[in-house]
């Protein structure tokens, strides 16, 4: 037979192995017999392309709406048959792709779900054969010698049966599942090369080689590793770096809708996780789905409502409960309502655990029967035990047919060693992590509590592993600290254990290791550890880590935002400390703000001021505003470039149904008539909630202010729709000037007449008529009769005014005292602020925070006098008085004694 033929024959055979292996996924009921079809479960995952060689260590989520997400230009994303093909503009064709994703993202799945379709002629038919490995197969090779032919021929055996000895001539694509659990020495600096397919040597060195394109340069290579360990391959070998991001919101109701065909089902599961944003955020990740639709499942059944759980150990311990009782119930015959927890359940658990623990510090994550046994596992009973805790774990056929087992999935292996170390130390007091190489001096046993030093021991080693192996384990021990967790498992947990001391002094110890300069792959789960600790500071913590650039935002990959945004929703404190988002307090960047989009939809307010933001942040923004389940209230925009281009993209946003924002300020943005004209035609459009809108500092001409009050006019009464609007330009800005003739003797002039002070000795002006003799007022010189703006300062009690200039000067009565009259209007001011305003005898209350400054602006043709209180950036409004004006205004100032007025 020729080559080719040979070679059509081997793929049809090879193709037909794949598609069986690879049909069935194990979703924890293989023993059960329901075994579940790929393409049946498969949910489309959000993958992105995750930067060039660079490499760098990573994590979690992704949590935003499609809405948002088409406008986040920072992001591209692929599909996933299209793995291997990059973005337009780079040429070299990609040999290497190194996909990255957190634990139970859907790295394996996404793997699986790629041969699958390949082995079932619906895509990349290019390829001629795919080879999928697994690191967890390869590490039980680690003493065995092979050519890289030979390793193929061992694992596809149809491809030694056909007598193929040279894959150079065909496209071939190797995957390689899971380096994170790569046991096999990869070193890239000592090995010695090796280009010959058919030489012998270690399967270590095999694929190093193969890595480094030394080996079959022909072959594409696919490689799939949680972030942490992602470092262990040189960022020269991979061509491209992508990352899977999770389910998307649609995409996790997808994949509810598809686990629960029942549509009522899946309807009420879907509607229970969004009542809880912290599981609803948590969905992101598929292996979470999972486990949240089995504890729903249960939960929904047996109690109505509830709380959901919040932290990864809840949820964690909730699927325990669920198998336990599923265990209870189904095999040993037991009610709904009997103890979960019998004592053999609880004895096997105390087993599993002690075997997650023992294998998980060893690295290992299959184990043989002798391990089980080491275990106290009785080996015949174990395939009982998989297939009453199938869920948990499993039992697999190896290589060779011995038998294997594993945990369902590492997330588990990882939660149940905590247990083990919780259970240990709670039962005998015993740190099983006080080896003692690690013993450091450091810790000083005889002072603190045995079970901080417990904790500590943990947060070391974590952070001592170079691959991150300890991390979810770090993160369910401190979990399990709490006494919440702990009432949880109640019937497991005999006697609980940990203070709030404790609790305590392990948030200081974290907090102490967060100072260092640790990698931000670990300051990120020392972020997580914190949340599990549920403690409220972590939101404090986040931000000064990010202001002092201990977490450098340059460097923070599209998933580290990720996980720090979820850890900011999530966190307890988030309830109250993302009221206001200011995004200076983590980075005054626009980098920032895109990628921490979903805390700003989360907000109440969004203090962006200054932050050098540009129209992409607008469009950005925009998309935020479109969303019903929308928080923002106040848009604080001001002292940012965003020109008339990104008022028009904010506009777009500004038209939706959905925005009920009730301040936006666009202060000092560079808006000119064009801005103006789509910001009133996009008001105009929406019945908008809209009551502050600050225009202030920008040059919007005449056309434009003309617009802009055409557009806030309310359609039937034709009043202004917005309370406080503050439209004036720089050009409107005034230079007041006091008139000496006005001011009353008991009134000082200093600062080259740009002050005023009340003193009690009478000061020698000369007589005049426009002197005022009895009320310590002035009137300044502007007489306006267009728009202008001030500002003014004052100390004491002061009312700053504006008035006709036929206001009486002489005598007590109430024609001569600003805002007693129709003649005048005034704010009144006090120490802490100010409190009313005043005109023809009437004197209204106002609100306003603490400030001794405050902005004037009169519109005489518009007929408005508006009042603010001046804060950094922004002008937050007081008051607006709507008049028509007879004649020209002049500004004024009423001052009582011990007090003084300053102009700006
Ligand atoms: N695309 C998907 N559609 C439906 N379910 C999925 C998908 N991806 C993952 N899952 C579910 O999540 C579980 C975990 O996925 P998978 O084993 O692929 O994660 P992983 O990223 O390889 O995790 P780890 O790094 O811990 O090995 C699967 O068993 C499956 O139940």
């Amino acid at each position: 037979m020729n080559q080719e033929k040979l070679a059509d024959r081997l793929q049809a055979e090879l193709k037909s192995k794949l598609k069986k292996k690879f049909q069935c996924v194990f979703e924890g009921i293989a023993k059960a017999g329901n075994s579940t079809l790929l393409n049946q479960i498969y949910t489309e995952l959000y993958i992105i392309e995750g930067g060039t060689a660079e490499v760098n260590d990573e994590h979690e989520i992704r949590q935003i709406e499609t809405a948002s997400r088409k406008v986040d230009s920072l992001e591209i994303t692929i599909e996933q048959e299209d793995i291997f093909k990059a973005s337009t503009g780079r040429d070299q064709p990609i040999r290497t792709v190194l996909t990255k994703g957190v634990a139970g993202i859907g790295k394996t799945v996404l793997t699986q779900k790629y041969t699958l379709d390949w082995a079932e002629d619906k895509a990349n038919q290019d390829i001629q054969f795919i080879f999928p490995f697994t690191f967890r197969e390869l590490n039980v090779l680690k003493e065995e010698k092979f050519s890289l032919v030979e390793l193929v021929h061992h694992f596809f055996t149809e491809t030694k049966e056909a007598g193929i000895c040279s894959f150079e001539d065909f496209q071939v694509v190797f995957i390689f599942d899971g380096l994170d659990e790569c046991r096999l020495p990869l070193d890239f600096h000592k090995t010695k090369i090796l280009t010959d397919p058919r030489k012998s040597t270690s399967v270590g060195v095999l694929l190093t080689n193969l890595i480094r394109g030394k080996l079959l340069p022909s072959a594409r290579l696919w490689i799939t590793t949680r972030p942490a360990a992602a470092n262990q391959i040189r960022p020269q070998c991979v061509d491209l770096v992508t990352e899977i991001r999770g389910f998307t919101d649609p995409q996790k109701e997808e994949y509810f809708k598809k686990k629960f065909r029942d549509k009522k089902q899946a309807k009420m599961i879907i509607s229970h996780i969004k009542t809880s944003r912290s599981l609803h955020i948590m969905c992101h990740i598929p292996i979470f789905c999972w486990i949240t639709a089995t504890v729903l499942e249960d939960v929904l059944k047996t109690r109505e409502g509830g709380e959901m759980p919040k932290t990864l150990t809840e949820m964690y311990i909730h699927f325990l409960v669920v198998q336990a009782k599923v265990k209870n119930v189904k095999y040993d015959g037991g009610a709904e309502t009997d103890p979960h927890w019998s004592p053999e359940s609880r004895k096997m658990i105390e087993s599993l655990g002690k075997l997650a623990f023992d294998q998980l510090q060893e690295g290992n994550l299959i184990f043989y029967e002798s391990d089980l046994t080491e275990c106290g596992i009785d080996i015949r009973a174990a395939s009982v035990y998989s297939g009453v805790f199938t869920q948990i774990f499993k039992e697999e056929r190896g290589l060779y047919q011995d038998k294997v087992y594993c945990f369902i999935h590492l997330s588990v292996q990882e939660f149940l060693a905590a247990l083990h170390v919780h259970l240990t130390f709670i039962k005998s007091g015993v740190n099983v992590l006080e080896v003692p190489e690690t013993t450091s001096e450091k810790f000083n046993s005889r002072n603190c509590s045995e079970m901080l030093v417990l904790f500590k021991s943990a947060v070391d080693k974590a952070l001592q592993s170079p691959n991150g192996h300890l991390d979810l384990f770090l993160r369910f021990l401190l979990g399990l600290s709490l006494q919440t967790n702990q009432t949880l498992l109640r019937d497991l947990l005999t006697q609980t254990g940990s203070s709030s001391q404790t609790k305590q002094e392990t948030v200081q110890y974290i907090k102490k290791k967060l100072s260092e300069n640790l990698s931000t792959e670990k300051n990120i789960n020392l972020f997580h550890c914190l949340n599990e600790l549920n403690d409220r500071s972590l939101v404090e913590e986040i931000q000064q880590s990010l202001r002092s650039g201990r977490l450098s935002t340059d460097k923070l990959s599209p998933a580290q935002w990720s996980a720090l945004v979820f850890i900011l929703l999530s966190s307890e404190s988030s309830e109250e400390g993302l009221d206001v988002f200011d995004l200076k307090k983590y980075s005054g960047s626009e980098e920032a703000l895109l990628r921490m989009l979903p805390v700003v939809k989360a907000s109440n307010k969004a203090l962006l001021s200054g932050c050098n933001l540009s129209g992409r942040s607008c469009e950005a923004l925009s998309s935020v505003l479109f969303l019903q389940s929308f928080n923002l209230k106040e848009l604080i925009l001001s002292d940012n470039d965003l020109q008339d281009s990104g008022v028009k993209l904010l506009s777009v946003g500004l038209k939706s149904q959905n925005c009920t924002l009730e301040t936006l300020s666009l202060s000092g943005c560079l808006i000119t008539e064009e801005g103006c004209t789509s910001l009133a035609s996009a008001l105009n459009s929406n019945p908008s909630h809209l009551r502050e809108l600050d225009l202030s500092y920008n040059h919007p001409g005449d056309a434009g202010m003309k617009l802009l009050l055409a557009g806030l006019k309310d359609p039937h009464d034709g009043s202004l729709t917005v309370a406080g609007l503050c439209l004036f330009s720089p050009s409107d800005s005034c230079q007041l000037t006091i008139n000496t003739n006005t001011l009353h003797t008991n009134l000082k002039l200093s600062d080259n007449n740009r002050k005023v002070a009340r003193v009690p000795e009478v000061q020698s002006y000369p007589d005049h008529p426009d002197r005022f003799d009895v009320f310590p007022q002035l009137l300044c010189s502007n007489g306006l009769s267009g728009r202008c703006y001030w500002e003014v300062e004052w100390r004491g009690q002061v009312y700053i005014s504006v008035s006709y200039r036929t206001i009486t000067r002489k005598g007590d009565g109430d024609d001569c005292m600003f805002g007693n009259n129709d003649q005048s209007w005034n704010l009144r001011c006090y120490d802490d602020g100010p409190r009313s305003v005043g005109h023809n005898n009437k004197v209204t209350s106002i609100s306003s925070s603490v400030s001794n400054k405050v902005a004037v602006y009169v519109d005489c043709p518009a007929g408005t006098l508006s009042f603010y209180t001046v804060s950094s950036h922004t002008l937050i409004h007081l008051h607006t008085f709507n008049t028509t004006f007879t004649e020209p205004v002049y500004p004024g100032f009423l001052v009582w004694s011990g007090s003084s007025v300053c102009l700006c």
